[in-house]
This record gives C-alpha cells, structure tokens and sequence, in this order.
C-alpha cells in the first residue's frame, strides 16, 4: 500500500493550501505538482499555457503527474489533471482519491482573474461552463467528497482527516 492522499476539485477551492497542512497532521510528505511542472519547464505555469496553448499543457501536465513516483504523500494537482487520463490512472493506483467540492459562487468569488491564474479556458469557455463540466470527472474520480462551503479552513482540514480515517477503516 503507498499510502498517498491525492487532492482534486476547482482551481482555488484550496487543494495546495489543504493538502500541505493534511500532509503535516498525518506525516506525510507534500507535493504541489503544480511546482514540479514549473520546475520541469523552468516557466510559470500561465507562460506555459500563454506558449503552448491549452492541449499543450494538458499533454505536460499529463506526463508531469504520471510520473510522480510517490508514497506516503499528499500529493496536490492542478484543478486541470482530470482531462489527463494516464495521469488520473496513476493516482488512482497510488492512493486514495479526495475531491474538495465547493459550489460555483465560492469558487468564482475566489478567482477574480482566471487567466492570470493559468486556469485552462478554451475558447468563448467561461468559469460556469468549465465548472460544470468538470464536476462530471471529479465526481467519476473521487473516492471521497469533502465539501468546504460555509466552512473556514481549519473545519475543512478537519473534516478530510475524519472522512479519510472512516475510509480507510471501511477498507481494514
Ligand atoms: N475555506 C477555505 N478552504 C480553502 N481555501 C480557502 C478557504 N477560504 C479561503 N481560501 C483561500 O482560497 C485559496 C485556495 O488556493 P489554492 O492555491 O490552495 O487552491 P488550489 O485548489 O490548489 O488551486 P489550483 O488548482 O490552482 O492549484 C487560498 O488563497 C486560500 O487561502
Ligand atoms: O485548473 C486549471 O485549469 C489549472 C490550475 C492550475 O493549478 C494549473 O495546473 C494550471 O494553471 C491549470
Ligand atoms: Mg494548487
């Protein structure tokens, strides 16, 4: 068993923020592969998108979290590593899959400017239309739901490690 907790949901419903101080409560290692991207690529990740285009950071973001070699970890992606397959394939097999939902309104307070965020909008898409078709794979994905709406940070923590325990029982 590898033991990795892996964070999905909306960009800015707080998977890096979360997943960092879940990974300290639970000793367990911390990996924003957002930053390993940037690492690989030596750019930001919206200059990366700027170059690239929208398919072309799919296919990085894609090889960058398949090939995390993780155990013991949190592991936080980019809101975006639902569209990548081998990638989703991968987490699924190293750990247990967490969705932080939040509703659309909590998440379009949060992100006032999205393409300076780097978050990938095709063309004419807006926030609402890529909210509600990611929902469909983040619900396909998750092994557990851990909604944050009307809760501060801390109730959000906390209610991760109790689901996370209960499931992880339910397993034994
Ligand atoms: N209740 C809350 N839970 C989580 N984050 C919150 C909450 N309230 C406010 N925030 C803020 O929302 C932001 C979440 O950003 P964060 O970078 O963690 O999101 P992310 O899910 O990792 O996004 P991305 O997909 O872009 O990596 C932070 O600035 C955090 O302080
Ligand atoms: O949700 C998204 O579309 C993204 C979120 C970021 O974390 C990055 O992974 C990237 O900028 C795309
Ligand atoms: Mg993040």
């Amino acid at each position: 068993m590898k033991k990795n907790l892996i964070f999905i949901g909306m960009p800015a419903v707080g998977k890096s923020t979360v997943g960092v101080v879940v990974a300290k409560r639970l000793g367990k290692q911390f990996i924003d592969t957002d930053l390993l991207i940037q690492k690989q690529e030596k750019k930001l990740l919206r200059e990366i998108i700027e170059e690239v285009g929208e398919k072309g950071f799919l296919k990085i973001e894609n090889q960058v979290n398949r090939d995390v070699n993780a155990e013991n970890s949190v592991i936080s992606p980019g809101g975006s590593v639902v569209y990548c397959e081998e990638a989703m394939r991968h987490f699924k097999e190293i750990g247990i899959i967490v969705y932080l939902q939040a509703s659309y309104q909590t998440i379009k307070k949060r992100i006032r400017n999205p393409k300076k965020r780097g978050v990938v909008l095709r063309e004419g898409q807006t926030l609402q239309d890529l909210y509600d078709e990611r929902v469909k794979y983040f619900e396909k994905y998750a092994d557990i739901i851990v909604s944050e709406d009307s809760c501060q940070i801390e109730e959000t923590i906390e209610n991760v490690l109790e689901q996370v325990e209960k499931y992880e029982n339910g397993q034994n």
